[in-house]
């Protein structure tokens, strides 16, 4: 569950202008939010907040059922953060490391038995299609490959909260509905998705509500459906 109760967000110092300017919005657990608007609107900005990368200047912001402006300790933020999975614009793969070795790092985070942590890295890196590629650097990737590795990362540990920032801007469109099919999935089981996207055609196959942004304010919250 996402509940935000008119949060800003600046970058920098308080009497700058804010980023994200006043938004509230809840969506349930459960729930598919597309988050849509404008180059520059604010959604990475919006994204990086619900993965708890920065903090609300003002407002309150509960995530997976924690208020996170009440969270006082790093070791609480950081627990809760292990249990969203998150897909960067930019990947944010570890680039020494194999393919393997990045998608396992958020089960290593949870000290799951090594012969565990082989068999399901093993099953889902069949599944993205990378099955041959699991010993192979990140560095040496193609962009694709690269994001479908982050893919497999922010799912692999099976989190409660799903944020993904053009998960398939690099994709070939038979993979891009395929990811599609599953968020769909994962938020039928109970996940919580918000996918940041340009893609009208990928908005168009899966309606659901959407969280649409304009100069850092929330022109249209989504309502509270499922
Ligand atoms: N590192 C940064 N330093 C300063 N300003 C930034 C930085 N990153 C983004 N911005 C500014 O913050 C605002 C929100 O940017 P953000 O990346 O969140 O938008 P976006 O909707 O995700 O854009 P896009 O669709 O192009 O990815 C924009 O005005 C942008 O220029």
């Amino acid at each position: 569950m996402i509940h935000l109760d008119n949060v800003s967000w600046r970058r920098g110092k308080k009497d700058s202008a804010p980023v994200l300017a006043h938004l509230s919005f809840m969506v349930p657990q459960g729930g598919f939010r597309w988050l849509l608007g404008p180059s520059g609107a604010g959604k990475s900005s919006l994204l990086s907040l619900l993965h708890i990368e920065n903090l609300p200047t003002d407002g309150q912001m509960t995530i997976l059922g924690k208020t996170v402006a009440q969270e006082e300790k790093r070791a609480a933020l950081v627990r809760l953060r292990q249990r969203i999975g998150m897909v960067h614009q930019d990947y944010q793969l570890m680039p020494d490391l194999s393919v393997a070795d990045n998608v396992a790092l958020p089960l290593r985070l949870q000290n799951r038995p090594e012969d565990e942590i082989q068999d399901e890295v093993h099953a889902i890196l069949k599944w993205v299609g990378l099955g041959s590629r699991t010993d192979v650097p990140a560095n040496r990737l193609s962009g694709g490959e690269q994001q479908r590795t982050a893919i497999a990362r922010a799912i692999i540990h099976r989190p409660g909260l799903i944020l993904a920032d053009e998960p398939t801007n690099a994709l070939e469109e038979s993979q891009s509905c395929r990811l599609l099919d599953m968020f769909a999935e994962l938020s039928a089981m109970g996940t919580t998705v918000v996918v940041a996207t340009h893609n009208e055609s990928l908005v168009r196959r899966l309606e659901r509500p959407f969280l649409f942004l304009e100069h850092g304010r929330l022109v249209d919250d989504g309502g509270e459906q499922p």
